[in-house]
């Protein structure tokens, strides 16, 4: 089955100069239709560059190496413009703060009905309806009432609905989620979770999920990848990542929170030391110096990203005995 996304070796530099460091590095993965992968790092772990690449939203200056292929189609072979119709057409994302996708000044109903200006099919009535008739799916029973509002009247959790439905009025094939939950109670972001869930089901395609919050992975995702430092450390199938984590930095990630395993928590555990920064990496291992296990190569020379089981990977020289 084709992907809907695959990364190959991705890397992105946000200085324009060669020689500068670049944020993220050598990202490999697959997302197929049906499938939701949770990406997951600490702050400053590359989930929202990645994120940014993948929807065309970088800044101008930045530079991606590697090839991004959008259900088999290399992003590369296509000129600008291709590329943008085919983002905008395909491609739907929602942020941690939906008061940045929504305009402030402009009541939701004309937001919604404007979302879909690419539907010359339809008329304004057309498509302010199916504007309400999103609003409902996602759960707001009012939803006449909610489209003459503005977006500051709504609470938080209804303007990431409303955001959630601006994104399926797209139909879209993929599905990015930077952090939808961060800024919610618990018991709303259950619904959105649940919510999400159930777009996936209905979508013909594919989520990407980023977050630090590993109980969310484990409820809502198939697959997961663990960025550290711009780099992919592990990737695979939920259930077995999480059943027998093969990087330490996942281990620590799970063990440093043994709820994380039972039941979801809300963030990352604390692990001590900081996450290096793109122009500072250590010359091995680049978790190596806050890994409690390593060995002396590890502080030598970079891990190769190796196959420990079907469709896992992790780039650890401890990755046998880690087992
Ligand atoms: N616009 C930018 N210009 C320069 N460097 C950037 C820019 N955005 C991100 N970076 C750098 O890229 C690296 C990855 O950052 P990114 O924001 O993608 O991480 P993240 O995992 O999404 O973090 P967070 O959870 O805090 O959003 C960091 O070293 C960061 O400083």
């Amino acid at each position: 089955m084709t992907a809907v996304l695959s990364l190959k070796e991705v890397g992105i530099r946000y200085d324009p100069d060669p020689a500068a460091a670049l944020a993220v590095r050598n990202v490999t993965l697959e997302v197929h239709p049906g499938e939701t992968l949770g990406l997951v790092g600490e702050s400053g772990s590359g989930k929202s560059s990645l994120a940014a690449a993948i929807a065309g939203l970088l800044p101008r200056q930045a530079a991606t190496e590697g090839r991004v292929t959008f259900d088999g189609v290399d992003m590369a072979a296509m000129d600008a413009s291709a590329q943008r119709r085919l983002r905008g057409a395909k491609i739907a994302t929602i942020a941690q703060d939906p008061f940045t996708s929504l305009n402030p000044v402009v009541r939701i109903g004309r937001q919604l009905v404007e979302f879909q200006h690419w539907r010359r099919d339809l008329s304004a009535a057309a498509r302010w309806a199916r504007a309400a008739e999103m609003l409902a799916r996602v759960g707001l029973s009012d939803a006449e009432l909610r489209m003459r509002q503005y977006p500051h009247q709504l609470s938080g959790g209804i303007r990431q609905r409303v955001a959630i439905a601006a994104a399926l009025l797209v139909n879209p094939r993929l599905l990015i989620a930077d952090e939808p939950t961060t800024a919610l109670d618990a018991t709303t972001e259950d619904q959105i979770i649940d919510l999400i869930r159930a777009a996936r089901a209905e979508m013909d395609g594919a989520v990407v999920f980023i977050t630090h919050d590993m109980g969310v992975v484990r409820r809502l995702c198939d697959k997961v990848a663990i960025l550290y430092a711009g780099e992919l450390v592990e990737a695979g199938p939920v259930d077995a990542v999480f059943a027998a984590p093969r990087h330490p930095y996942t281990r620590a990630l799970l063990a440093c929170d043994p709820a994380g395993i039972a039941e979801p928590s809300r963030n990352l555990p604390t692990i001590p030391g900081t996450v290096p920064a793109p122009s500072d990496l250590p010359p091995g291992c680049i978790f190596a110096p806050r890994c409690d296990r390593a060995l002396a190569i590890c502080h030598r020379t970079r891990p190769q990203r190796t196959e420990v089981g079907p469709g896992r990977a992790a780039a650890c020289h401890l990755t046998g005995a880690a087992a």
